[in-house]
């Protein structure tokens, strides 16, 4: 019977005594003793023991090369390659496992696994850290062949993502597969119809409050803002957008005090910068909690032994829940008043799912998922376009011009006009391209050693066929992937939104694009926009294939909105260097690098399970 994967210190005990400890040891004793025609008892117990230990690492070494002559067989059969070996020092790659937990602390987001490729001069390696097999790649056939080709079938979330996310996800939509993923897609699915995302009095509400905000911040006299978290403030607008337009409710955090206001010293968080009220001790879990999962994903299979005697998410976990628990009695009791009969108009997801459960814990890891694909994932597109847009002023300028074209000063943006804006799509592509809100992710491979296609193993072969050994998790790292030399240019680590632009009209027709791709379809052909579509898995902020993002419009839609309404208000913005808190500047040491955005990168981005400006991203608005 499998192991419910909220139990993952029994599977983890389990696994080291299945695997390495108990049967084989025994095996093993009693087949030397046999050889040797030694009666056990009669060895002394110091010899005993010894025998014990070393017959451990022997069998473990044993079951090493077991696994890799299968897989050079299957491999061999398959007509496909071996994936290459990471090498290190220390045994079982831990010198690798302890590099990548300092390098996340220190380094450029994802620089540990773009010097790992560099170094081996492949796109795809196999990092295996305590002899386990973990694949990395940014090879984009083989991510094709995950999410979509060969893919979801065989290619899960997988037990192991599950037993990470357990305690914070529970069985809601991102962290459940096959049947039960299905079932969540399904009820999730009407929620994002068209008719309903391109509603845009939402929108309109909490972009009017946020803007409210920000008026407020202008100094007596009236040339710019004080210095305010762009980041915090817009992770508020898409938490009460997506609250309002899922639950009917909306959680009103731009009605409570921002980090830095009053007068109040700014505080580090998590992520970026906490405040110390009730919704601030949610942000502040809510942010530890994907701190602390994303490192038990960096550090592979191992990471219970870290958490063998206290699980770290769990009290940041009880703040969440004690923080939702309000919305979940309210669906629950809306829906015991009346009678399970609810007016389908009025019907809000929540409602929905309240109806199609009593279970209290489902409604709130439902609930939650979508809390967390609503608000972290499009703050991060609008925090990072607005860093860029301190970055780089003609950007702004031009953004701005096409905005009032369109809209003059006051005007409100509607669907239909909003497809025209072609700068801002363009914005928006390039923001999506160096800093997708996901920037990594992982599938598990079923039991049975799979060859998929990739591209190239190394920078010297193309076109091969790679094997993946069974029940091995492939992280696949779209942030490397859209800053790769070879696929958008030597100046691929540019922010250059033109890019995505161009005169030439000859496209294709939009029977080639599907209604999901219309966002890449508006900005013209660009160079990036023709090598998205000669080989569209090379820009996957929103992920492909059947789980692809649900809100992909909702998203684009609002981040849109929000931004001609910000540009008609203000100007320009500047980066306020002097109110990020201590601790939050790109160490010096990155400007030693000899390539790469880390030696003028302004802010320092890094990632959780969503992307993010460590200390909050600091800005000061000039208004219009
Ligand atoms: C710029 C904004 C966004 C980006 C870049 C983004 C990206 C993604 C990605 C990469 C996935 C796939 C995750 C995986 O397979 O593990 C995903 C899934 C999903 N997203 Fe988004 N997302 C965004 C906004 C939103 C919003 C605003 C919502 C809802 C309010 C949303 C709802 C979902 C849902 C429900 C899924 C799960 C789909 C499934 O597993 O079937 N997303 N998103």
């Amino acid at each position: 019977m499998p192991i419910h994967p909220r139990h993952y210190r029994l599977r983890f005990l389990l696994d080291l005594s299945w695997t390495v400890l108990f049967p084989p040891s025994q095996l093993c004793l009693f087949t030397a003793l046999k050889i040797t025609g030694c009666s056990y008892t009669s060895l002394s117990v110091i010899v005993r023991v010894l025998l014990h230990c070393l017959a451990v690492p022997f069998i473990g070494w044993l079951r090493i090369c077991w696994d890799e002559y299968s897989n050079a067989r299957a491999a061999a059969s398959s007509n496909a390659a071996s994936i290459p070996r990471v090498r290190g020092k220390w045994p079982g790659n831990l010198d690798i496992a302890v590099k990548l937990v300092k390098s996340m602390h220190e380094d450029y987001l994802m620089q540990f696994f773009a010097d790992l490729f560099d170094e081996y001069g492949v796109h795809t390696l196999n990092t295996r850290i305590f002899w386990s097999n973990q694949i990395i790649t940014i090879d984009q056939e083989i991510v094709k062949n995950l999410l979509t080709g060969i893919g979801p079938d065989r290619f899960h979330k997988g037990y192991y993502w599950q037993e990470r996310f357990e305690s914070f996800l529970g069985n809601g939509i991102f962290n459940r597969d096959k049947e039960e993923w299905r079932a969540h897609r399904q009820i999730a699915r009407p929620w994002f119809a068209k008719e309903r995302v391109s509603d845009f009095n939402i929108f309109e509400k909490y972009t009017d409050r946020t803007l409210k905000i920000l008026s407020s911040l202008i100094t007596q006299h009236g040339s710019t803002t004080r210095a305010f978290d762009a980041q915090d403030l817009f992770a508020r607008f898409t938490l009460d957008t997506a609250s309002e337009f899922l639950f009917g409710q909306s959680l009103n955090t731009l009605t409570l005090e921002l980090p830095g206001q009053g007068g109040h010293a700014v505080k580090m968080g998590p992520k970026g910068s906490a405040i110390d009220d009730e919704f601030g001790s949610f942000a502040w879990a809510f942010e530890d909690v994907q701190v602390k999962i994303s490192t038990r994903m960096r550090i592979g299979n191992i990471w219970p032994i870290f958490e063998l005697f206290q699980d770290k998410t769990q009290k940041s976990n009880t703040v969440i829940h004690d923080f939702l628990r309000p919305l979940v009695d309210q669906a629950l009791d809306k829906k015991n008043r009346r009678d399970d009969k609810l007016d389908e108009g009025s019907e809000t997801f929540l409602d929905h799912l309240a109806r199609s459960t009593e279970d209290r814990d489902t409604v709130r890891f439902q609930l939650l998922n979508m809390l967390l694909a609503g608000r972290d994932t499009t703050s991060t597109l609008l925090s990072f376009v607005v860093y860029f847009l301190c970055c780089h002023p003609e950007v702004t300028a031009r953004l701005r011009t096409e905005v009032l074209d369109h809209y003059g000063h006051d005007g409100r943006p509607a669907l239909e006009n909003l497809k025209g804006l072609k700068y801002l799509r363009a914005v928006l592509n390039e923001t999506l391209r160096l800093f997708p809100p996901v920037p990594m992710n992982s599938r598990l491979s079923d039991n049975s050693p799979r060859a998929i296609p990739c591209t190239s193993l190394s920078t010297h072969t193309t076109n091969f066929s790679i094997l993946i050994p069974p029940n091995t998790t492939i992280l696949y790292n779209t942030f490397l992937i859209q800053r790769r030399k070879d696929l958008w240019g030597e100046d691929a680590e540019v922010f250059r939104p033109e890019r995505w632009l161009s005169n030439n009209t000859n496209i294709g027709t939009d029977e080639e694009v599907s209604e999901n791709d219309l966002l890449f379809m508006d900005p013209g052909d660009g160079d990036g926009l023709r090598k998205m579509i000669k080989d569209p898995f090379i820009f996957l902020p929103f992920h492909a294939g059947p789980r692809v993002c649900l809100g992909q419009n909702f998203a684009l839609n609002e981040a849109s909105y929000f931004l001609v309404l910000l540009l008609q208000r203000f100007k320009s913005f500047e980066l306020a260097e002097d109110s990020m808190p201590e601790g939050s500047s790109p160490p010096l040491h990155w400007k030693k690098r000899r390539s790469g955005r880390q030696r003028y990168e302004r802010i320092w981005p890094k990632s959780s399970v969503t992307t993010f400006v460590k200390g909050g991203l600091w800005v000061r608005a000039i208004p219009a």
